[in-house]
């Protein structure tokens, strides 16, 4: 059987785990899967959620993205080194005020978000190159297109993935190689609690009290309620991209979360670039009060259509 071979990285939990079993799923075993991470007592959720594809469908390898052997020693276990799907999903968040992040957090973001992909490319790229065949699917976020308050390391690292991919794409294309750039808005996974978590720990004494007020008493505050309110599972996410894998001819960038598009619309309906900021600090600051209700208005919509789905299912 003709197999593509799948490398996906950080597939401990999330949308990396929830992608590498949706792939190795599929029904007509047109993928094998090597679902790696950088820590493998981290697996067991990943052999649960894995079931019978384990050993059959799907593979579990080390590879830490921040680290070139690892991701050699990885690449070179494969039969024959091929990979034709590569999916790089690793990544870290980072919110706060820069004031009270120093520079080493913030390398190793950069490190790990951007230069993880640098070097997985630098590693797989020639051998697609050669082989005249390859998709390049990488998880990038709406803040690829859009910086968010107090998300300006992170969102940085998102846009530097995009340029970096919108530059080869154009290189590639001459081997017939695609690149896609999956843009979730939130998604309820680890990421989400670890950055919540970590946005609790700061220590805001380097911040001027306005800008410590925003982040704790606007951003931290409307945090929850915009997962809850908008978030995605990662399960819809791990859907969307496998549409896109198995498109013939899959688009550059793919956004999964409909709710979340009218927020990204404003980039591009404006060409000065005010418009979101200025629609961003409104919601914010002035119109505060319209963001909240209609946050928890779309929650009640939300719960009800959740409520009535699950009633349907149980007649
Ligand atoms: N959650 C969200 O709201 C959104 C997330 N994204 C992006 O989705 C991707 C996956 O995140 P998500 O599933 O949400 O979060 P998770 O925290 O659940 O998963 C992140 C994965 O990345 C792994 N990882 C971190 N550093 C490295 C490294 N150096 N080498 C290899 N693996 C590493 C983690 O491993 P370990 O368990 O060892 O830490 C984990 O497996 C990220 O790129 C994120 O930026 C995009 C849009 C929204
Ligand atoms: C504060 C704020 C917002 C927050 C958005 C957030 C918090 C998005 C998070 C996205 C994530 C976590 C992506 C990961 O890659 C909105 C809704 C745009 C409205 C304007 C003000």
């Amino acid at each position: 059987m003709n197999q593509k071979v799948v490398l996906i990285t950080g597939c401990s939990s999330g949308i990396g785990l929830a992608l590498a079993v949706h792939i190795a799923k599929d029904e007509k075993k047109r993928f094998m899967v090597y679902a790696t991470m950088r820590n493998l007592s981290k697996a067991d959720a990943l052999i649960e959620a894995a079931g019978r594809t384990l050993g059959r469908t799907l593979e579990i390898k080390q590879l830490d993205v921040c680290d070139e052997a690892s991701i050699k020693a990885c690449v070179d276990s494969l039969p024959e080194r091929r990979v034709d799907i590569l999916s790089n999903n690793a990544g870290i968040g980072l919110i706060g005020p820069i004031e009270c992040q120093s520079i080493d957090e913030m390398k190793t973001l950069m490190d790990t978000n951007f230069f993880g992909l640098v070097r997985l490319m630098k590693e797989t790229l020639p051998d697609m190159k050669r082989r005249k065949k390859g998709h390049i699917v990488v998880i990038s976020s709406v803040m690829g297109i859009q910086g968010i308050l107090f998300n300006d390391v992170y969102a940085a690292s998102k846009f530097a993935l995009e340029g970096f991919c919108e530059s080869l794409a154009i290189q590639v294309l001459r081997f017939g190689l695609n690149i896609s750039l999956i843009e979730p808005g939130p998604v309820i996974t680890e990421f989400e609690r670890k950055v919540y978590e970590e946005g609790l720990k700061i220590d805001l004494s380097k911040a001027d009290k306005v800008t410590a007020d925003m982040f704790t008493n606007i951003y931290l505050k409307s945090y929850k309620q915009i997962f809850e309110t908008l978030g995605q599972v990662p399960e819809d996410v791990a859907e969307h991209t496998f549409k896109v894998i198995t498109m013939d001819n899959p688009p550059f960038r793919h956004q999964t979360n409909t709710l979340y598009t009218p927020m990204t619309t404003l980039k591009y309906a404006d060409p000065g670039g005010d418009l979101p900021i200025e629609t961003f600090y409104k919601m914010v600051f002035e119109h505060d009060k319209v963001f909240t209700t209609s946050l928890n208005f779309l929650k009640l919509l939300r719960w009800r259509s959740r409520k009535s789905f699950s009633l349907d299912k149980s007649n």
